[in-house]
């Protein structure tokens, strides 16, 4: 807890609050592991930082499932997660845990989940007309909804992490591995996300962040779609990361931001962070993208998304609700 609140969340501030300790106490949190003759392992299908992921079987009932067998990581990040798990699974478009198991010998932990049919989002997204945007970004802030009413913030919401099953418009957010349970007052890590779509306070190293993390995000992925443009910010380096975001949003909104939270920029930024203009929406529509991105709508929309200021950016109820959402 930090000595001082300069910043806290528009919505769902007190979800914790409300909640009986054991519901977001993950450290005192005791895991009761299942049966791991339960189930087999079929084939490879990713490798991740902190985990290795297989698709399997469960022999009792020959259904379909995940393997997410986890890397040596600290156990407290590992109580993290299951227990956002369990206090989520159930929820709309959240990734269902089934069971939990550990090796007899090793003690390595592994997480059973559903099995989606994901396309790869390469292949997907650049066949997306506008309706299907609406369709998969309203199943996507269901998710975001429903666990920020929770009071967890997923802080790792990028491509990788929805999967898609487009035969039966299937969409889960998966990986919760870097989740949190939101506190105010509270100071986060700032080392979260993956780094075209970290948020500006991460890189500014804001660290009473929220849940509008997220929304900064979404907002990163509904623009790479629109102008085709896939990440729509590329840096080289979190450094070069934010200096990307400036060449779009501009430096004179930057510096305002960081003054308005007391934010003094790192002096990394000092050779590389020059004065750019705000760079019009319009500008990145191009004939490759015409189809799409000549929508006021989803302009608006990633307008009010991809702000500096996590406080101004829409909730995700209130993107839901977006205008956009209702066209056709
Ligand atoms: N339920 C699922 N259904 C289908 N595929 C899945 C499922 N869960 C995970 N995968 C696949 O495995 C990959 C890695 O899973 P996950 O993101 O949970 O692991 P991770 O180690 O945290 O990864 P990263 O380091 O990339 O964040 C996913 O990107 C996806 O391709």
């Amino acid at each position: 807890m930090s000595s001082k609140v300069y910043s806290v969340a528009r919505v769902y501030a007190d979800a914790n609050e409300i909640r009986p300790r054991e519901y977001w106490d993950y450290e005192n949190y005791k895991i009761e592991w299942g049966n791991i003759a339960n189930y087999e392992i079929i084939s490879k299908i990713g490798r991740g930082k902190y985990s290795e992921v297989f698709t399997g079987v469960n022999v009792l009932n020959n259904e379909p499932c995940v393997i997410k067998v986890l890397k040596p990581v600290k156990l407290k990040k590992i109580h993290r997660e299951i227990k956002i798990l369990k206090n989520l699974t159930g929820g709309p478009n959240i990734i269902r845990l089934y069971d939990l198991i550990q090796d007899h010998n090793s003690k390595i932990p592994a997480l059973i989940f559903e099995k989606i049919n994901n396309v790869d989002f390469r292949v997907l997204y650049p066949k997306f007309t506008l309706d299907d945007i609406r369709y998969y970004f309203t199943q996507l802030l269901r998710a975001l909804d429903y666990s920020h009413s929770m009071g967890i913030m997923h802080r790792d919401v990028k491509p990788q992490n929805i999967m898609i099953d487009p035969l039966t418009k299937t969409l889960k957010l998966i990986d919760w591995g870097l989740a949190e349970f939101y506190h105010r007052g509270m100071d986060f890590n700032v080392r979260v996300a993956s780094r075209y779509h970290k948020g500006p306070e991460l890189l500014i190293n804001l660290q009473q962040y929220d849940y509008s993390l997220d929304l900064w995000s979404v907002g990163a992925m509904i623009a790479a779609i629109v102008f085709k443009k896939e990440p729509f910010f590329k840096g080289d380096s979190n450094t070069d990361q934010l200096v990307k975001i400036a060449k779009v949003l501009g430096t004179d909104d930057l510096h305002k931001y960081c003054n308005r939270y007391g934010i003094k920029l790192s002096s990394d930024y000092d050779d590389i962070l020059m004065t750019y203009p705000r760079k019009p929406w319009r500008h990145f529509i191009n004939e490759n993208n015409r189809h799409l991105s000549e929508n006021p709508a989803v302009i608006d929309l990633i307008d009010h998304l991809v702000k500096y200021d996590h406080q101004e950016r829409l909730t995700a109820k209130e993107a839901m609700a977006h205008p956009f959402f209702r066209g056709s």
